[in-house]
């Protein structure tokens, strides 16, 4: 299980983050949702171990993540997606799934299951990640994120600037490796046909609290919409 409690961090004395708790079971897919600036990429920076949490914990199956560097939390089982994606787009697709991976060595081969799930990487496999179109990156990011074989999986943001059809495209990805792994998986979004059709529970972040929590099929859309709107 993947559990924060009482995460407080932000930038200088500006506290962003003031008092997450968050539990995650594994297999379950939780949707973080709010509008810009209402701190979730502040949330993913602080649990990836980019930004400092100045209180709280952070634990995955017991073991304490919030004093470690962000190398050391993702040989413990976490791994980011963050927005905007972040390829290398001078590397080839494969090189960018490698730089995921403990073992680099080009005898080393990229493992199956990640073509199998996202077989447009496996066509574009020795193009240039810059030549990629934005959700081909956005599969790529996943996959390079899937081989460090984690036990939970942030993404942020992972549908901006991403055609429809791609979108449906991600969902099935994501419910797809969801079942092959049994992880946990916390996914931020403002698209919230994009999260009811993945995330067993949708939160809401305002102002860097908390302050909805719906489960999928009981999801108060109106209320949900309105933190999205405002
Ligand atoms: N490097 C930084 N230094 C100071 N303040 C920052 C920094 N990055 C973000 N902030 C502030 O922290 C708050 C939360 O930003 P954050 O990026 O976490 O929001 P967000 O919900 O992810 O929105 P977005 O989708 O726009 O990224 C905002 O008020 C933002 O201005």
């Amino acid at each position: 299980m993947f559990q924060v409690s009482q995460l407080v961090s932000g930038y200088g004395q500006s506290m962003v983050l003031k008092g997450i708790d968050l539990s995650v079971d594994g297999a379950q897919i939780v949707a973080v949702m709010g509008r810009n600036g209402m701190g979730k990429t502040t949330l993913f920076k602080t649990l990836m171990g980019l930004l400092p949490a100045a209180q709280g914990s952070i634990q995955l199956d017991g073991t304490e993540l919030a004093p470690l560097p962000s190398y050391r939390r993702v040989r413990e089982g976490v791994a980011y997606v963050p927005q905007g994606r972040m390829i290398f787009p001078t590397l080839t697709v494969e090189e960018n799934i490698r730089t995921g991976m403990r073992r680099r060595a080009l005898s080393t081969p990229v493992p199956d299951e990640i073509y199998a799930l996202f077989p447009v990487l496996f066509e574009m496999r020795r193009r240039r990640g810059g030549d990629l179109s934005g959700g081909q990156q956005q599969q790529l990011a996943i996959a390079r994120a899937l081989v460090t074989n984690p036990r939970v999986l942030l993404l942020d943001e992972p549908t901006e600037g991403i055609q429809p059809s791609i979108i449906k495209d991600i969902a099935r990805s994501l419910l797809e490796i969801r079942k092959l792994r049994q992880l946990a998986i916390v996914v931020s979004e403002q698209v919230l046909s994009f999260t009811l059709e993945i995330a067993d529970r949708l939160i809401v972040i305002d102002k860097g609290r908390f302050v909805h929590e719906d489960r999928r099929e009981t999801a108060n859309v109106e209320t949900i919409s309105r933190y999205l709107s405002v």
